[in-house]
């Protein structure tokens, strides 16, 4: 056996470094040069703890080789390895044990940015402007998050984004960008087919269920080449303000490992090289959406519109934030640095500022009242709901230089106010809407805001935390997600001349929403207003109780009377106009419990199901031109 001194694998050990651990000085021999490497590298950061129940050569070899190849695996993942780690860390925790303050020296103001009218002129010309955009855009998903605070047992992607159609989220992200993707081609002749590509971010909690929903599904229509599936890591926990790294309290031979945080798909996208492989594709923008946001895409095509004519590079998507909701507010921070002699530096950043470090933040710089509404009723800072569309060109010139790294921060729970333990272990975190705070005040940063019906309503909140929420405060629970979709269908039919009935209120699982006509489409027929507009005739109206689903590209309502529930499902070869009075009794919701568990989580978690009773349902399989009812005389 090999000891302190000689000579392993290249590596010399003559210069005691490995005389700290004795444990693992006896094991130097049962590992090969890398693993040596890896465990000089954790001595030398003060990692000796590590090994120190390690024991002799013969017991455990295997677990001991699996723990460095862990380690060996964290050390890739992370920017700079773990010696970054390590040392980043450290800093930030004594920071956070000094109380400093992120934003210390900041000053808040209002960003300059695009406040948008639902069906105006101008939103008009941009969503133009989005969706001839829009083939040269990529699409990230992140979608590595458990859903803790939903406590769903699957993946969230999984979920429907309502149960009328039963379209799931992951579904209805992919038809959209398909519907995007041959509307923008449509506008530009002789272009080619541009295949948009779509990343998911996936961790080892969503990562097999989210490639199984994928391939039981025939990607929804999206060929599986176009689809990128990129894991991350998680990273290794912290035991105290040392930054030692902590063993699983049930496997001493493996590392204690917590989730890093969305701000990991920088880092992937960066090492994975599609960023470059996407520039030679002649991409112009990289579209970072969530994972339950059944109204996102309405949102998409004025606002990559804005980011085209305004030429942002970092164009965050925002809505109107009421003061104190909980959602972070985008900001300008201004920083003024007197510490030099002969000029006063001014460094300036628009970020995300997350909603409990903003009210602090403000009455630390003159605004007594914190974080307040002003005339207009909302607070001067828009919502983030954390859709950014980026340039790519400039993004890839930065991650260059930052390897994809992004600003990190870190939350330790301390036992007492000295500060010196934690309750349980803690980890570094970073989120993916901080990539802006490594910009130069150069940087073209703006934002979009969109009314909050038409583009937001994610499903975050369990049924017994949405019904505690304060009322007129959001519940992003299923229940609301799902009645947000009817909401923002019916509001775009109204606006484009349907009579549409108006909602009525009731309670599910405890919470009061309105509840609208349950009408939906599928993306490929209105990606757009002007889509609605020009697929809506005069004289249509919907009652209350009714259900219109639309599955089909060329479908046209013109004088329709719904009251009852009408399915029309066309292909893309048939073009249909369906008018007249169609009646029937319908589709009810049914109030369900979430407590009762002969109902399937997915449905009683909303609080409703639907009860089918009688429906028209009209199918067009075949190309030509159609008209319900047919016209008498009609071949
Ligand atoms: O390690 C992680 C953690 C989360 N996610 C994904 O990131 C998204 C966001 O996660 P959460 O829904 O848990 O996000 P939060 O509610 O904590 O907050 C985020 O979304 C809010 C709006 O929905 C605000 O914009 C806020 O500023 C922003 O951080 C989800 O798609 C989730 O799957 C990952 O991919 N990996």
């Amino acid at each position: 056996m090999e000891s302190a001194g000689e000579n392993l694998g290249g590596l010399s050990i003559a210069g005691g470094w490995i005389s700290s651990s004795p444990n693992l000085d006896k094991n130097l021999g049962i590992l090969s040069a890398e693993e040596i490497a890896l465990a000089k590298m954790l001595l030398d950061k003060g990692q000796k703890h590590l090994f120190d129940h390690w024991p002799e050569p013969g017991v455990d070899d295997t677990r001991k080789k699996n723990f460095l190849h862990q380690v060996a695996r964290l050390n890739s993942s992370y920017p700079g390895g773990l010696v970054s780690y390590i040392q980043n860390a450290r800093k930030l925790l004594s920071d956070s044990k000094a109380g400093k303050n992120p934003y210390d020296g900041f000053t808040p103001s209002v960003p300059s940015g695009e406040i948008l009218t639902f069906g105006d002129e101008k939103f008009t010309l941009l969503e133009e402007a989005g969706v001839r955009e829009s083939r040269k855009a990529a699409f990230v998903l992140v979608a590595g998050g458990l859903g803790e605070r939903l406590g769903y047992k699957g993946i969230k992607l999984a979920l429907p984004s309502e149960t009328t159609t039963n379209r799931c989220f992951l579904q209805y992200y992919i038809e959209s960008i398909l519907a995007l993707q041959e509307a923008s081609c449509r506008t530009v002749q002789g272009h080619g087919e541009a295949e948009i590509p779509l990343v998911i971010m996936t961790s080892d909690d969503t990562h097999a269920p989210t490639l199984s929903l994928l391939e039981s599904n025939y990607y929804f229509g999206m060929k599986s080449s176009q689809v990128k599936l990129l894991k991350q890591e998680k990273v290794a926990c912290l035991n105290d303000n040392d930054a030692r790294l902590a063993l699983d309290p049930n496997d001493s031979y493996k590392m204690q490992t917590k989730p890093h945080g969305h701000g990991d798909v920088h880092t992937l996208l960066f090492s994975s090289g599609l960023l470059n492989l996407w520039h030679r594709a002649d991409i112009r923008w990289v579209l970072f959406f969530q994972d339950t946001n059944g109204l996102l895409f309405k949102g998409i095509p004025a606002s990559l519109g804005v980011s085209a004519t305004r030429g942002y590079q970092v164009n965050s998507l925002a809505v109107p934030r009421k003061a104190k909701e909980a959602m972070g507010g985008i900001a300008q921070l201004t920083h003024t640095d007197g510490n030099t002699l002969f000029m006063i530096f001014r460094y300036k950043m628009v970020i995300n500022v997350e909603y409990n470090q903003l009210g602090p933040l403000l009455r630390a710089t003159g605004h007594a009242d914190g974080d307040v509404n002003c005339e207009t009723g909302f607070s001067p800072f828009p919502g983030n709901i954390n859709q950014l569309i980026l340039e790519l060109e400039p993004y890839i010139q930065e991650l260059s230089k930052t390897r994809g790294a992004i600003a990190e921060f870190v939350n330790p729970k301390y036992k007492d106010s000295s500060k010196t333990s934690f309750k349980s272990s803690t980890r570094l975190e970073c989120m993916m809407q901080d990539y802006p705070k490594s910009l130069p005040a150069s940087a073209k940063i703006g934002f979009t805001v969109v009314d909050k019906w038409l583009a937001y309503a994610p499903v975050k909140n369990n049924p017994e935390d949405a019904s505690k929420v304060p009322k007129g405060n959001p519940y992003h629970s299923a229940t609301s997600g799902e009645m947000a979709v009817y909401r923002a269908n019916c509001l775009m039919l109204k606006k484009a001349g349907v009579l549409v009935a108006d909602p009525i209120i009731d309670i599910f699982n405890g919470q009061e929403v309105e509840v609208w006509p349950r009408v939906t489409w599928s993306p490929k027929w209105a990606s757009t207003f002007t889509d609605v507009i020009w697929k809506v005739g005069k004289g249509c109206s919907i009652s209350q109780r009714s259900t219109l689903v639309i599955n089909g590209q060329n479908i046209v309502l013109d004088g329709l009377r719904l009251d009852g529930t009408l399915v029309i499902t066309a292909n893309d070869q048939a073009d249909v106009k369906v008018t007249g009075h169609v009646q029937n009794k319908g589709w009810t919701l049914e109030h369900v419990d979430y407590k009762d568990n002969s109902i399937p989580q997915e449905i009683r978690i909303r609080g409703f199901k639907i009860y089918k009773i009688e429906q028209l349902e009209l199918n067009y399989m075949e190309s030509g031109k159609f008209q319900f009812p047919e016209q008498e005389g009609a071949e």
